[in-house]
């Protein structure tokens, strides 16, 4: 009779230890199959008011607040990663090649970045920082978010604006030679209004005289020392990186290489990346993100510029030599634009 009690205890014993067993496994499981759906972001965030640079040691996983936007969207809450600020953007030069260096970047693997222009700092500063990253992809720990927005450069209030966000922001700036970017500029308003004045009625304030009209954003935004005192008034000179539009016509990989050490990138994307598209006349990615086929930029990049008067075009060259040679000596690169 004892040994029969003492061998049904035994027994109740090893069926309590299974299920304690299997709740634990249980408790498991479901952790596990929320944290996948993303439902580990949703935990309110130890200090998600502070922008990604500013935050101290965090799992980044654990730095995104709940996302208002959001709401109980299913498909949101099935992918990885979360939103953050971008820790780098290109902020200028308009026409200066800062699509084809955004694609470029886009091969990297650590590096996430919104397609279209957000204008934030520029047009919608209004609509506040959240709705600014709610603009961003979702981001794994160890990449990058990026955005471009070209006007940025020459916004006045811009520089403030990104510091208050983040004074660790990485700033890259893609520069061409003044005179051209100028020209590329022109083409593109006259490709939307034909009824558009001749670049030389527009470029003269006074075509007598040869006095240049500065008011002319066309001309404006190619003062690029001036603008670049301002960004100099937030950000110290390391923060920024100037990227030669130039060479990121003719040597890709070389330029790319700098801009990957400047972001703190493995070397990925190489010269193996690229490829020269005789019709196109510039180089294109061989695999560009989400696809196995080769692209080039579209139609808009790349176009044919209409013939301008040398004269205009050297009055203009001179116009802008000291300035260049401002730009050179404050970023310490010469650009060579004669
Ligand atoms: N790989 C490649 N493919 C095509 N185009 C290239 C490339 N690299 C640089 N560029 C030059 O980029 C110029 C457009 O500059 P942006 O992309 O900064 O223009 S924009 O401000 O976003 O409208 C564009 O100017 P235009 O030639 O005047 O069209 C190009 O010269």
């Amino acid at each position: 009779m004892g040994c029969w009690a003492a061998g049904s205890s035994l027994g109740h014993l090893k069926a309590q230890c299974r299920l304690c067993v299997c709740f634990t496994m249980l408790l498991l499981l479901t952790y596990l199959f929320y944290c996948l759906t993303g439902c580990c972001d949703l935990a309110p965030s130890l200090s998600s008011s502070l922008p990604p640079g500013d935050r101290p040691g965090l799992p980044r996983n654990l730095t995104a607040s709940p996302d208002p936007a959001e709401g109980t969207d299913l498909s949101v809450l099935n992918s990885f990663g979360s939103k953050e600020f971008p820790q780098a953007i290109i902020i200028g030069v308009k026409k200066g090649g800062t699509r084809a260096l955004l694609e470029f970047l886009r091969v990297h693997p650590d590096v996430r970045a919104v397609g279209a222009e957000p204008h934030f700092f520029d047009r919608f500063y209004e609509k506040g920082l959240e709705w600014y990253r709610n603009l961003m992809p979702r981001t794994l720990e160890g990449q990058i978010t990026m955005e471009k927005t070209p006007s940025y450069f020459v916004t006045r209030e811009a520089p403030g604006r990104v510091f208050a966000m983040s004074r660790h922001t990485k700033l890259i700036v893609v520069v061409r030679d003044p005179v051209t970017r100028a020209v590329s500029d022109y083409t593109q308003t006259l490709s939307k209004n034909p009824g558009l004045p001749s670049f030389q009625s527009l470029v003269f304030k006074n075509s007598t005289m040869g006095l240049i009209d500065t008011s002319w954003s066309a001309v404006r935004i190619g003062i690029y020392a001036k603008h670049l005192e301002n960004w100099l008034r937030y950000f110290p000179l390391s923060r920024l990186l100037f990227v030669s539009g130039e060479r990121l016509v003719t040597d890709p990989a070389g330029e790319m290489g700098r801009v990957q050490d400047f972001l703190g990138l493995k070397r990925v994307v190489t010269n193996k990346h690229f490829y020269f598209n005789q019709t196109k006349g510039f180089p294109c990615l061989k695999k560009p993100e989400g696809s196995s086929r080769p692209r080039c930029l579209g139609k808009s990049k790349g176009r044919a510029h209409p013939q301008i008067p040398s004269e205009v075009l050297l009055r203009l060259r001179d116009f802008y030599r000291p300035f260049n040679l401002k730009f050179y000596q404050m970023t310490g690169q010469d650009f060579g634009w004669e």
